[in-house]
């Protein structure tokens, strides 16, 4: 069944988020991190290695609470599917399983077949994790994600370590998926041109401590955005952000 889309604005602020390092000091994560993705927008984050995209999705997503800040989901209540780069699937459960224990328990009996039917995964619903390639894998965890109707899709580096047909074959069912759905996702990425081929909304984060300096709408639809185009403004961002984006 298709949910009907979020229905508020996810608000992220956090004014600081610190870790004690291995020595016993003090490392600052993120310092004055501030954006929000409206409604059925498609955000990608995107920033240097190590510059605290995981531990911004990690306060988001209500894993890390020591922090300094305020996070606000798109609803009251608002669910909230998750893909991590690493599928994370039980491996003595089949794949049916793995997506059916994410649903609360007055929703495990429903018909997940249009779900798996859409993810190309009906064949695969009884089979076990080791059975499947990685590309198969992160098509099972995005089921699980949206198998519980989310108003909020996170996802992080959902395409890394796949090869360039099973990457783009991906790129295009998360795309589709979360259209139809309406609903609002934020993608944290290192790989520009994906960005620009799926998302709304870029937002650019400094090297560690982390903040955003930079937000680029694309208003070219999705769809219609030749490699040409991609090339060009990818080129153009790395002239204006080159801390956070190389130039090849
Ligand atoms: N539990 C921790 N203890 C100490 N330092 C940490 C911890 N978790 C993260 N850090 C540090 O905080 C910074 C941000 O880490 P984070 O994993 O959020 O970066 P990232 O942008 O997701 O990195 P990558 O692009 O490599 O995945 C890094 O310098 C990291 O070493």
């Amino acid at each position: 069944m298709l949910h009907a889309g979020a229905s508020g604005t996810l608000e992220v602020r956090i004014d600081e988020k610190r870790f004690r390092s291995a020595e016993g000091g003090a490392v600052t994560a993120v310092a004055g991190l501030d954006f929000s993705v409206p409604a059925g927008d498609f955000a990608c984050l995107i920033g240097p290695s190590g510059c605290g995209k995981s531990t911004t999705l990690r306060i988001l997503l209500g894993l890390d609470g020591d922090f300094t800040g305020h996070v606000k989901l798109p609803a009251a209540g608002a669910r909230t599917g998750v893909m991590f780069q690493e599928p994370r699937l039980l491996p003595w459960r089949t794949v049916e399983d793995n997506v059916r224990l994410m649903l609360p328990p007055a929703r495990r009996g429903t018909d997940l077949g249009p779900l798996f039917a859409e993810l190309d995964l009906t064949e695969a619903r009884t089979r076990f994790p080791q059975e499947l390639s990685l590309g198969m894998e992160r098509r099972v965890a995005l089921a699980r994600a949206l198998a519980v109707e989310p108003d909020l899709l996170v996802l992080d580096e959902p395409l890394v370590s796949l090869d360039d047909m099973t990457a783009a074959r991906l790129r295009r069912l998360i795309a589709t998926a979360a259209a139809v759905r309406g609903v609002t996702v934020l993608m944290v990425t290192h790989n520009v041109r994906e960005a620009l081929e799926m998302a709304d909304r870029l937002i650019l984060l400094a090297p560690r401590p982390t903040r955003v300096i930079g937000e680029e709408r694309l208003e070219r639809p999705r769809g219609d955005r030749p490699a040409v185009w991609i090339d060009s403004i990818r080129a153009d961002l790395a002239r204006r952000y080159p801390g956070t984006i190389s130039e090849d």
